[in-house]
């Protein structure tokens, strides 16, 4: 009983909320109020429908095992729950009685078996409380199965209830359903038209902002041109303010002006009448001008007239000497050998030094007229047969003498006056004469630059400044050149073909005094600078030949002749005059040339030496013929040089000789021939000069 009490006590407490609602099968599930209540409840709206789609409601029905209820409940065998009744467990004896009562009763109730019947009894009253006892659980469980019963009929009438409420529910879940359907196709219709009109709205925002960058990039460029169009203000009102201070200005200079125009206009009224004053002056310094004019005029032919009476009477035929500097060249082991077997005796000690070789290679030469410049003193010492010392001294005069140091700008000064003569119509001869090496080309023609440049470009310049400065008197002047080489005897033109010694040349002379060689180019000249052009080429073409002497040795006599023609546009006259430069070749004697076993160096050497003494004897002709021996015999054709030569060494014309010295001791021999062959030039006096003029006398 204690076993059934404490098992209907969980029950018990299981069966709590089948106070509020019964039980029900498993199959008919009832629904509690309220859950259903709870779980069909819609949710209330409160504020705008929204735009999802809600769930549709769940129902809930919590599921409840129930044990029968119509009979007691019956522990299954295999139950590990205790017995339900009795209480002890029943032996084996206790149970096998049983069976046994059943079949035998009738026998044990007839005759008592000791302590069987009284187990037997026992096991009856236990039998007997054992149904009263469910006799008794019976009773109650019909009672409680009749409770139940009415509570399954409420339950049931509840489930009724529900299930209606349930249909209600659903019909409304339906309704709900529709109206959410019906409310999500509005939603879906919105969202469409929502999304359309933000599309719209899109497009549209986009049209606004390509509108406000446009809008913007305008809204620069008027930045841009408001900011130019502030600078072109900004500028212009500086302008207008410098123009209002100019205009200021100027109104005050105006002012001024016009005060100075009226000044002026009452000094013009004073000066208009001095007007007519200087009219009359100007009149009369017009006509003095003309008269100086004419005296300017009469004044040039009175200075060309006493210029020539200068150079008359400075000699018609000059002698300038110059001696070149020593070169380095000359002091070679083989120039050194040369000056110790010269006829000087010069005995040549072991050179130490530079200084000390150009002491032994010098010859003694000294210049002892540091006023004029005019004089040279040739020293020698030798021994004689005697073994005793001998000393000579040679001493000589010319119109100058050049000193190892000259320049060619200071021998050019002296020269520059006979070019002068040319331009005033007379005929001018200008001949270096001297040894191979002496410096005759030096002279005549001399180096490339301006410094250096020799006598022959440097007339020729000087001819053309004064031909030029002579134009402002009425002078005008044509110039023609040409250039010829005398080579054994025979004339070849430095500035033709280049074809030497196949042509003839031939010279002629004329009434009127004037020389020309035929077949030769003779070239128009417009500049010095063409003439440097043309002895460049010239000397390209001369004929030079080695000689043991000099490797430059020039063993031809060269002739440049400039003609200058003038005419004066003012007073008519003309003039001719020219002017011959001549390089003549190498004047040292036969042996000294070193041509003795060489049959054309023997034939050039004494053609050179034939023509030279050629040269002499017409000089010293000359000189004798300007003593008073008028019909002297002037024996210019007895060289092809002389001939060529004979209207510049005649009395009509200026001859100047520069007689080139080497400053060697070795050709210190040399040197002595020449300073007396042009000693006999100096001390020869050739007439008078003649102005070559056609249409005027000077
Ligand atoms: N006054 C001088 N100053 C410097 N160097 C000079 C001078 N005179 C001559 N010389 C030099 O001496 C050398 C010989 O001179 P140049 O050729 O003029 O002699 P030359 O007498 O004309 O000889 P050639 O008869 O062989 O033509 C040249 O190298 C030349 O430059």
């Amino acid at each position: 009983m204690n076993s059934l009490k404490r098992k209907a006590a969980p029950e018990d407490t299981a069966d709590q909320p089948r106070k509020r609602l019964a039980p029900i099968p498993e199959s008919k599930q009832p629904l509690q109020d309220s859950k259903i209540a709870t779980n069909l409840a819609l949710p209330k709206r409160t504020g705008p429908p929204l735009l999802t789609r809600p769930r549709a409601p769940e129902l809930t029905i919590p599921r409840r095992t129930t044990r029968a209820t119509s009979a007691p409940p019956i522990r299954p065998p295999s139950a590990g729950g205790r017995p339900i009744a009795g209480p002890s467990r029943p032996t084996a004896a206790a149970k096998r009685p049983i069976a046994g009562r059943v079949a035998s009763g009738s026998a044990a109730a007839s005759k008592p078996n000791g302590p069987f019947d009284f187990q037997f009894q026992a096991l009856q009253d236990q039998v007997s409380s054992i149904e009263t006892a469910r006799a008794k659980d019976a009773a109650r469980l019909a009672a409680d199965m009749e409770s139940e019963r009415a509570k399954v009929a409420e339950l049931q009438s509840n489930h009724m209830a529900l299930s209606r409420e349930l249909a209600t529910a659903k019909s409304q879940e339906i309704n709900q359903r529709r109206e959410l359907g019906i409310a999500s196709d509005e939603i879906e219709q919105l969202k469409r038209r929502h999304l359309n009109t933000i599309a719209d709205m899109e497009m549209d925002m986009n049209r606004k902002d390509r509108k406000i960058r446009e809008l913007e990039e305008e809204l620069r460029n008027c930045q841009g041109d408001l900011d130019r169009e502030r600078g072109a203000v900004a500028t212009l009102k500086a302008t207008v303010s410098h123009q209002s201070t100019a205009h200021i200005t100027f109104t005050t200079q105006i002012s001024a002006l016009q005060a100075q125009i009226t000044a002026l206009q009452s000094a013009l009224d004073i000066s208009s009448g001095q007007k007519t004053q200087h009219e009359y002056d100007l009149e009369a310094a017009h006509k003095r001008i003309a008269e100086l004019k004419e005296e300017t005029l009469q004044g040039e032919t009175l200075r060309r007239k006493l210029h020539n009476m200068v150079q008359e009477l400075k000699g018609n035929i000059r002698v300038f000497c110059r001696v070149r500097p020593l070169l380095p060249s000359d002091l070679t082991p083989g120039s050194m050998s040369k000056s110790s077997s010269s006829g000087s005796g010069f005995s040549t000690p072991e050179p130490e030094d530079e200084n000390k070789l150009k002491e032994i290679a010098k010859a003694d030469i000294a210049y002892p007229d540091k006023l004029d410049h005019r004089e040279i003193v040739v020293n020698s010492s030798s021994e004689s047969a005697m073994g005793s010392e001998r000393k000579d001294e040679w001493a000589f005069s010319f119109d100058k003498v050049f000193e190892p140091d000259s320049t060619q700008a200071e021998v050019f000064e002296e020269v520059s006056q006979l070019a002068q003569s040319c331009t005033d119509g007379y005929n001018v001869c200008v001949f270096a004469y001297g040894q191979t090496g002496s410096g005759k080309s030096f002279t005549m023609e001399g180096g490339s630059t301006d410094s250096t440049a020799g006598m022959i470009p440097r007339a020729v310049e000087q001819v053309f400044r004064v031909a030029e400065e002579m134009k402002a008197k009425g002078w005008d002047y044509t110039l023609e050149g040409q250039m010829l080489e005398i080579y054994n005897e025979t004339i070849n033109d430095l500035l033709g073909k280049g074809e030497f010694d196949k042509k003839k040349h031939e010279i002629k002379h004329d009434k009127t005094g004037r020389t020309t060689v035929t077949d030769v180019n003779v070239i128009p000249l417009s500049s010095s600078h063409q003439v440097r052009t043309l002895l460049s080429l010239a000397q390209s073409r001369r004929t030079v030949a080695a000689t043991l002497m000099n490797e430059r040795s020039s063993r031809s006599h060269s002739v440049f002749t400039l003609r200058i023609r003038g005419t004066n546009r003012m007073t008519g006259e003309t003039c001719e005059g020219s002017l011959n430069l001549v390089d003549l070749a190498g004047s040292e004697r036969l042996e000294k040339s070193g041509a003795g076993n060489d049959k054309d160096r023997l034939r050039e050497t004494q053609s050179i030496n034939r023509s030279l003494s050629a040269l002499g004897d017409v000089i010293a002709a000359l000189g004798e013929k300007g003593e008073g021996k008028g019909d002297k015999h002037i024996p210019y054709r007895n060289s092809k040089l002389t001939y060529l030569l004979q209207n510049s060494l005649s009395g009509n014309s200026k001859t100047l000789m520069v007689l080139n010295l080497s400053p060697l001791a070795s050709h210190l021999n040399e040197s002595l021939c020449s300073l007396r062959f042009a000693t006999k030039v100096n001390n020869t006096t050739i007439g008078t000069a003649k102005k070559q003029g056609r249409a005027a006398t000077a």
